[in-house]
């Protein structure tokens, strides 16, 4: 049993609308979170029983769940859309956890809401299993990001190109509110509903803040380091549309994000990101072009005057600071250094210049700093020699620097090609073999097993994968 308490649903008339999820023929569990479950306060029973199924397939609602479908708008490639919504997702209720942290639960995939616009509602298992894959990587790394409590098969197909199998997410978040939330109301000059959802914003999530300055202040802390994460691990989110910003800072909507191979920092998978605007070494500054659309938001509740939006500009141009702090940090953990100096930029850029030269694999180079295999990487060879005889002399009195490289750099990530074959795997012989050994391996990333060894390989030229797609 679940015991819900849904502060959203308290909300006025205007937030959400009531919907609930639409039944499904024949649920099957494919997966379920247990050190999640746990996490929540969850019984990880009831979650494998015949009703815990029933609940997490949408067939039947637990006592206390209000389910809702919340609204949102959101600028996506640039250009404005005033009404998205949950068009395939119901907010099913929130959770208090044993320590009192609160989070959604939501199905996705769960059937046709009133946003749903031209689209079913329904999601297919690849993106289900991929967002389960990927959000679980990211937490176990300390990623901000959603959580997948479970993966249930629906028995039903869903028509995409050709048709596939139809599959629900049971995603958790310490909210699903988005900057696009906040767009939703402003675009439609809803000044009072624009100061409720600040005011939840602020209870909810950044309880200190003392007003929406502040509150504007925490997002883009929240995002610096979210984005310093995504960068360090060679993470492309690939779809950074507003509506799929965070006002958390937790990363949302695992689309078509990829985590690239070769280093090549304008690298770009999702194949309808014709321009490269969500390229890997763009993705500090779309946040910044999103952070401004929230900032707009903001403006009429700081006062609406000339001080009020230099407030909010100055408190957007922060950003690239404390972004830059946060990457210091990062890419220097990566090489052993826990207090860097700003010399150790140069350092850091040094080898990425030399990775770039010539597409040395992202995770491998830093991976391999630690046993010495980090060289094979390279093409130039004597390049990274000097570079590593500059490297050594820096960290050669820091006695914490090879622990400290050792829970800096995975051994392993989410590799599309991975990912792929554990998609195809359970598609089409219906086996989750695959999907679960990877599920096991990236959730320890810092563990060593034989039978592991393999998911840590870049793909072999026929294996690469070149474009991912939203999928849905
Ligand atoms: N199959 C579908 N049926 C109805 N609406 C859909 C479908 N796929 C996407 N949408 C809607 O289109 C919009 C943009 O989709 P996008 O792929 O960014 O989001 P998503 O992956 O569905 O959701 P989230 O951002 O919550 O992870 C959202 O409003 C989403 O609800």
């Amino acid at each position: 049993m679940i015991h819900f308490d849904n502060s959203y649903a308290r909300l006025p008339q205007g937030f959400f609308t009531r919907t609930a999820p639409t039944p499904v023929r024949d649920p099957k569990l494919v997966a379920l979170n247990l050190p999640l479950a746990a996490r929540l306060g969850l019984d990880p029973a009831w979650l494998q029983s015949p009703e815990g199924l029933l609940m997490l397939a949408g067939n039947t609602l637990p006592e206390g769940a209000e389910p809702i479908a919340q609204a949102y708008a959101g600028h996506q490639f640039g250009g404005f859309s005033p009404q998205l919504g949950d068009g395939r997702a119901v907010l099913l209720g929130e959770v208090v956890a044993p320590d009192g942290a609160r989070f959604d639960i939501q199905l996705k995939g769960s059937g046709p809401t009133p946003f749903s616009r031209r689209g079913d509602g329904r999601a297919w298992l690849g993106p289900v299993l991929r967002e389960y894959l990927v959000s679980e990587f990211m937490a176990a790394f300390g990623v901000p990001t959603t959580r997948a409590l479970a993966a249930v098969t629906t028995g039903e197909q869903v028509i995409r190109e050709t048709l596939l199998p139809g599959a629900v997410l049971t995603r958790v978040a310490s909210s699903h509110i988005r900057v696009g939330t906040f767009e939703f109301y402003a675009a439609r000059g809803d000044r009072d509903r624009l100061r409720l959802l600040a005011e939840h914003v602020i209870a909810r999530h950044y309880p200190d803040a003392s007003g929406a300055a502040d509150l504007l202040q925490r997002v883009v802390e929240a995002q610096a380091y979210t984005i310093s994460c995504w960068m360090g691990l060679g993470f492309i989110h690939g779809v950074m549309n507003t509506d799929n910003m965070s006002v958390s800072g937790e990363t949302i909507d695992y689309g078509p994000c990829a985590f690239m191979d070769g280093y090549r920092p304008d690298k770009v998978f999702s194949s309808i990101d014709a321009y490269g605007r969500y390229a890997w070494n763009e993705q500090p500054n779309i946040a910044v072009w999103n952070l401004a659309q929230l900032a707009s938001c903001l403006v009429p509740l700081m006062g609406d005057s000339d001080e009020a939006v230099a407030e909010a500009t100055r408190i957007v141009h922060s950003f690239p600071a404390l972004y830059q702090r946060e990457w210091l940090r990062r890419f220097a953990a990566k090489l052993g250094i826990t207090s860097p100096r700003d010399t150790d930029r140069a350092l850091i850029e040094r080898l990425l210049g030399l990775m770039a030269e010539g597409q040395a694999d992202f995770t491998r180079v830093f991976a391999g700093l630690s046993n010495g295999k980090a060289r094979d990487e390279f093409l130039n060879r004597d390049s990274f020699d000097q570079w590593a005889v500059d490297w050594q002399a820096r960290i050669k009195d820091l006695p914490d620097a090879a622990q400290v490289m050792a829970r800096a750099n995975p051994r392993r990530i989410p590799r599309n090609h991975r990912i792929e074959e554990a998609i195809a795997q359970a598609r089409d012989s219906g086996d989750y073999s695959p999907f679960h050994l990877l599920d096991a391996a990236l959730r320890d990333p810092f563990t060593d097993r034989p039978e592991w060894d393999k998911l840590a390989l870049p793909p072999q030229p026929d294996e690469v994968v070149q474009r991912t797609f939203c999928g849905t």
